[in-house]
């Protein structure tokens, strides 16, 4: 199962795969690492769980799970994506400034999860929460912490009886202690309050296991101590005998700490209490979706009922063509079809996927001196795209060269210059062809020209390379922007298709390095120059010493040398150079040598979009571009002047515009603006998505990524994408590009031998024949 892989890698810098990872020593000589693509791969998974069983959810979720049983809790993100919208009780207006997140201003409602006291729910803290103490909000036990506010029901949880269980164990003890037991006022209200923190801490340790977590206080004392495993929000009283919320001494409903429940309030040991608590550190316990998956659908009803639909579970595999369509298809449903403005809208975190590359480090020559694949740069392209969906990429690698950027600024203008013009209805247009099969392809999927949707609130112009001459077609498009304009849209696009193929190249690399596809232990033996035995390369005493030979000069299975890892690691990238050079199309023909039907035309379009909402409602931020996957290795996408790309971020499961974070990183380079003169800012950065192509090759270690435009307020976007595809008549040949067909998964194994148009056909397919999910 996927997320039970691990990452094993060796060599100096063993031990930084991704970011984020967890070392795990499995034996002396054998370091493994356990990368956080498990984890997300984990949450990933749990999305799917949202899909098959959100209807049927709601009947499953009493899972007793100990003494105190507390009933009615659900996973982390059905309740996240539950359409339940519950108005906010006044006594947590308070704290609204610091959810603005969560708050639909216009509705007044909360968006999402049943937020309010009283309630059992659990969601993902929120990164700043004003008027939390940073002792808190920057406590962190390791990188793997998540943060959870929860709220807690105390009828369900039995607070009330725990929390006397608890105290009176304490009195008792306590007792002893003092003459004839009179126990000091201060010290009985300290024993109050222990024991409603106590208490409070079971419950919530119980709701985070039941929905896959764990309370996670590291190894800090302190954060063992009362209040300090979270910040209480609001604690709400119970009536003893009916469970309901009553008024406490002082009259008030809702108290802001347990000291204030006891002192003002008057609680007592046995009284039931509700709560929210904010920022509760807490581990996602990995591996173990089975159990979750068993308590959910005990009888397997759900499971059965879900393969009659043709889904893909969330502890299978994606297996072939039709699942990676399904687990596509599932993906761009699970993710919510609302939009948040820019001011609200996820801008991106702190893991290293985020930050912006130079396409300096892309370079197939700037590997290392052995041809291996700079771990760094992996380690940046590998959480970037298997845990965000993009990766941003800095063409002028940090103001040190600027030709690249200048060119695609000159390819915004000619972007501009053609919708200007069509949008004027200059007599230019009238030549301009209406999208379709550019002539004498052959393949279908080959489209150029104008089209139109949703009453012009999208309009595309696809565009294509003629193999033969590197024409720009359709051909009219040169009468209505110009030779410049023309030239401009051209190189752009080999810039971009030339970024696409290193950040394939880069991918595949890692996944038949994960694979171990390329390793082997000292197979090739030879003589060298002086005829002692040599493993390729490497003296037969070397050899020896390090394991691969015993003394007797047998072959003994042994652990992979570190050079075998490194001959594993050039093979591995030098197989990607090799599909990245005969695979992907950039619309250039290959050598004599090839013998294959490539098409007349690139399978890789430039694509010109102009995005408005003249047809919606103006102010909201609305999809004006659905969410899919592309069929695609990669697309790329340069960073728009204005924003509303997103792209579903599978870490942290919301949509995640990069385009916002490209304008901050610009900004911090260049504050004053200085390059405005040489280009616009955003003419520098390249948004870069993994597509269907690309989840296959890097064996599913990276998803597809679901994306979609957004626009608000009148805005016109215009953007200008290029779909890297395959050439069609190209073949998958996995000993070729992805070495031995025995590390291979099935659907690797699939798509061995077969073209790549057909490859490409397939993924057309839509799971349930309703409107399809993939572009
Ligand atoms: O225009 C964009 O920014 C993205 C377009 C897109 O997703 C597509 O053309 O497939
Ligand atoms: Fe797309």
């Amino acid at each position: 199962m996927l997320w039970q892989q691990y990452f094993c890698y060796g060599g100096a810098e063993r031990g930084q795969f991704y970011s984020d990872v967890v070392e795990v020593k499995l034996k002396d000589s054998d370091w493994r690492i356990l990368d956080n693509k498990a984890i997300s791969t984990m949450r990933r998974l749990e999305t799917y769980i949202a899909v098959a069983f959100a209807l049927c959810l709601h009947h499953l979720l009493a899972m007793s799970v100990d003494s105190f049983s507390p009933p009615s809790l659900t996973l982390l993100q059905p309740i996240d994506r539950w359409p339940a919208i519950v108005r906010r009780p006044s006594s947590m207006a308070a704290a609204k400034d610091s959810y603005d997140d969560d708050y639909d201003d216009e509705s007044g409602m909360l968006n999402g999860p049943e937020t309010k006291i009283g309630g059992n729910w659990m969601k993902k803290s929120p990164d700043v929460i004003a008027g939390i103490p940073t002792e808190i909000t920057e406590k962190k036990t390791d990188d793997a912490t998540v943060y959870m506010d929860v709220g807690i029901g105390g009828k369900e949880f039995g607070t009330g009886p725990l929390s006397k269980r608890m105290y009176d164990v304490m009195m008792t003890v306590a007792s002893r202690q003092f003459p004839g037991g009179k126990i000091p006022p201060d010290i009985r209200r300290l024993y109050l309050i222990y024991s409603m923190d106590a208490s409070a801490k079971e419950a919530v340790k119980a709701a985070m296991i039941n929905n896959g977590y764990e309370m996670n206080l590291g190894d800090d004392m302190a954060m063992q101590d009362v209040g300090a495993w979270g910040s209480v929000e609001s604690v709400l009283l119970l009536d003893p005998i009916t469970g309901n919320p009553i008024e406490g001494e002082d009259g008030s409903i809702s108290y802001d700490s347990w000291q204030d429940a006891i002192t003002a309030g008057g609680w007592e040991p046995g009284d039931g209490f509700s709560f929210v608590i904010r920022k509760v550190p807490s581990l996602q316990k990995s591996l173990e979706l089975s159990s979750i998956l068993n308590a959910l659908d005990p009888d397997g009803k759900l499971r059965e009922e879900a393969k009659a639909k043709g889904m893909l579970l969330p502890d299978e595999d994606v297996a072939s063509l039709r699942d990676l369509c399904v687990d596509c298809f599932q993906r761009v449903n699970a993710a919510p079809v609302e939009a948040l403005g820019e001011e609200k809208v996820f801008r991106g975190g702190s893991s290293k996927g985020y930050n912006v590359i130079s396409r300096e480090d892309l370079l197939r020559e700037n590997r290392n001196l052995d041809k291996t694949e700079k771990v760094k740069t992996l380690m940046h392209v590998m959480d970037a795209l298997a845990n965000h969906g993009c990766l941003i990429v800095d063409l002028t690698n940090e103001d040190k060269y600027l030709d690249d950027a200048i060119t695609i600024s000159k390819m915004w203008g000619a972007v501009e210059i053609f919708f200007k013009k069509l949008l004027e209805k200059d007599s230019s247009i009238k030549d301009l062809p209406a999208m379709g099969v550019a002539e004498g392809v052959g393949s279908s999927h080959a489209m150029v020209g104008y089209a139109s949707f949703k009453d012009g609130d999208n309009q595309f112009l696809e565009t294509r390379l003629r193999r033969s001459d590197g024409a720009f077609l359709p051909e009219e498009a040169r009468a209505i922007m110009g030779d410049d304009a023309v030239d401009s849209m051209v190189d752009s696009f080999r810039i971009m298709a030339d970024v696409g193929k290193d950040i394939v190249r880069i991918v595949t690399a890692a996944a038949s390095i994960e694979a171990e596809a390329f390793l082997t232990v000292g197979s090739v033996v030879s003589e060298d120059k002086e005829g002692s035995p040599s493993i390729a390369g490497l003296l037969f005493a070397e050899a020896s010493a390090s394991g691969i030979w015993g003394d007797d000069g047998k072959q003994t299975p042994k652990q992979p040398s570190e050079n075998d890892r490194v001959r594993g690691g050039v093979l591995a990238s030098d197989a990607a150079v090799l599909m990245t050079e005969e695979i992907l199309d950039d619309g250039k023909p290959l050598g004599e040598s090839f013998d294959r039907n490539e098409g007349p035309v690139s399978m890789s379009p430039h694509r010109i979009c102009r995005y408005s909402n003249d047809g919606q409602s103006k102010a909201k931020p609305s999809e004006v571009f659905g969410a899919h996957t592309d069929t695609s290795f990669v697309t790329i996408v340069p960073a728009a002047a204005v924003s509303g790309l997103e792209i579903f971020d599978e870490d942290t499961l919301q949509w995640y515009r990069a385009e916002l974070y490209a304008r901050k990183h610009a900004k911090g380079l260049d504050p004053a603006g200085d390059m405005d003169e040489h280009f616009p800012w955003h003419s520098r950065y390249l948004i870069v998505m993994p597509g269907e192509l690309l989840q296959i090759t890097s064996r599913n270690n990276v998803p597809a990524a679901v994306h979609r435009v957004v626009t608000a307020n009148e805005a016109i976007r215009f953007s200008a994408p290029v779909l890297l595809r395959a050439r069609p008549g190209a073949k998958m040949d996995i000993e070729r590009y992805m070495g031995s067909t025995e590390k291979a998964d099935s659907l690797l194994m699939q798509c061995n031998g077969m073209k790549m148009e057909e490859i490409h056909d397939a993924l057309q397919e839509n799971p349930r024949g309703a409107q399809g999910s993939n572009s």
